[in-house]
């Protein structure tokens, strides 16, 4: 198999450590560079000791600058970082030759008033946002082969779009009232100091937060309009749960006034039968985060009820697998011309 030599940027974060899982067991990389600011000098495995013994991790994280990240030889980098800081490493690294995926938000929202409404600032690089394709594999396969900049989506988006786009594509779907709740574990806010991420502030204890307007409404109505071709508006609300990773998601939408809610299933099923990291587990059938952590599988379930008209769709993900680095590496399948689900077989 052809070696692909690659880089990642933010390595020892929550979505950088798994980017590293997957990559050194991904039988067409070379992990050529590894970056922190706070372990720069320090070997990976006296950081991360699980990485010790493994082939292909003898290697010292280095300071997280453009140069010397293009002088390793890197052909891909993988962006890791936090939004904000994330697209003036993407512009360097494009312009000395680099393919990049970027598991930021910096390079998600195509038009700069969403991304400026949401993100509080005007886009940092409006040249660079024209050409970045949203890289969600199962939809946008062909792009992503051709692009340099590829813009991961968000782990609350991905638990969302999966189920949705199919069915509001169809014109299965009423587009107004479409009311998303979802949970995710504490990972997804990232390996940082916070108060209220201290273990006694979330353990045994649930709470909602973003209301009214996450940022992830941005991205997700931006691609729910997109399948539905009208603007489309919906009411999402995401909870903090104390566990480490996972996110679990359960939509509500009307039905069509004539439409046979077999068809969800039916429409499901075409629209997945060739994405392996795609799971339907059927109607009535509830998605549970413990058989999806750790894997790059997303679950879908879904039930109709006839005393609303409501469709529920029910998904679960690994917030930092499926919904960061495993999808980052599924869009490099692609983009490499690797079997798609190299190195994504965890179980
Ligand atoms: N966690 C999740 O579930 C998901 C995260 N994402 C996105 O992926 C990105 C990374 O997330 P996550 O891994 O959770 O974040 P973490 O906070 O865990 O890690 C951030 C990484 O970036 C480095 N870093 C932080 N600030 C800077 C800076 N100013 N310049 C250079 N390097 C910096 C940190 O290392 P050091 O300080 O040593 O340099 C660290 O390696 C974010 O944009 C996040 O929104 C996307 C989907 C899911
Ligand atoms: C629990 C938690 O705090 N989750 C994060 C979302 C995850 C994330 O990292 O956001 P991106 O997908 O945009 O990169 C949040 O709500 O901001």
């Amino acid at each position: 198999m052809k070696q692909v030599k690659v880089a990642v940027i933010g390595a020892s974060g929550y979505t950088g450590q798994e980017l590293l899982r997957i990559l050194l067991r991904h039988q067409g990389v070379e992990l050529v560079c590894a970056t922190s600011r706070q372990y720069a000098g320090q070997m990976l495995e006296d950081v991360f000791p699980r990485f010790r013994h493994v082939p292909g991790a003898d290697l010292r994280f280095t300071d997280s600058d453009v140069p010397a990240v293009a002088a390793t030889g890197a052909e891909v980098a993988f962006l890791a970082l936090p939004h904000g800081v994330a697209a003036a490493y993407a512009r360097g690294l494009v312009d000395a030759g680099v393919k990049v995926i970027d598991l930021s938000a910096d390079f998600r929202i195509s038009d700069p008033a969403v991304y400026e409404e949401f993100y509080d600032k005007p886009h940092p690089d409006l040249d660079l946002l024209k050409e970045a394709v949203y890289g969600m594999p199962e939809w946008h396969g062909e792009e992503i082969r051709k692009a340099r900049l590829i813009a991961s989506p968000g782990c609350y988006p991905t638990s969302i779009l999966l189920p949705l786009i199919p069915l509001l594509k169809a014109g299965l779907l009423e587009t107004e009232g479409i009311v998303v709740c979802s949970s995710s574990g504490v990972s997804g806010a990232g390996r940082k100091a916070d108060i209220s991420l201290l273990f006694c502030e979330c353990n045994e204890s649930v709470r909602a937060y973003g209301v009214p307007k996450h940022r992830h409404l941005s991205e997700i109505e931006q691609e729910l309009g997109a399948a539905a071709g009208e603007k489309i508006v919906i009411s999402f609300t995401p909870h903090l749960v104390p566990v480490n990773t996972g996110i679990c998601t359960t939509t509500s939408a009307k039905l069509k006034p004539g439409a046979d809610p077999a068809q969800i299933g039916k429409t499901l099923e075409g629209a997945y039968k060739n994405a392996p990291f795609v799971r339907l587990l059927g109607a009535n059938k509830c998605a549970d985060t413990k058989n999806v952590t750790r894997t790059n599988f997303v679950d879908i379930g879904w039930a109709y009820d006839p005393r609303t008209g409501r469709i529920v769709l029910m998904s679960a993900e690994d917030n930092v697998i499926k919904g960061a680095g495993g999808q980052g590496v599924h869009a490099f399948n692609v983009l490499c011309g690797f079997d798609p689900t190299e190195g994504l077989w965890i179980i």
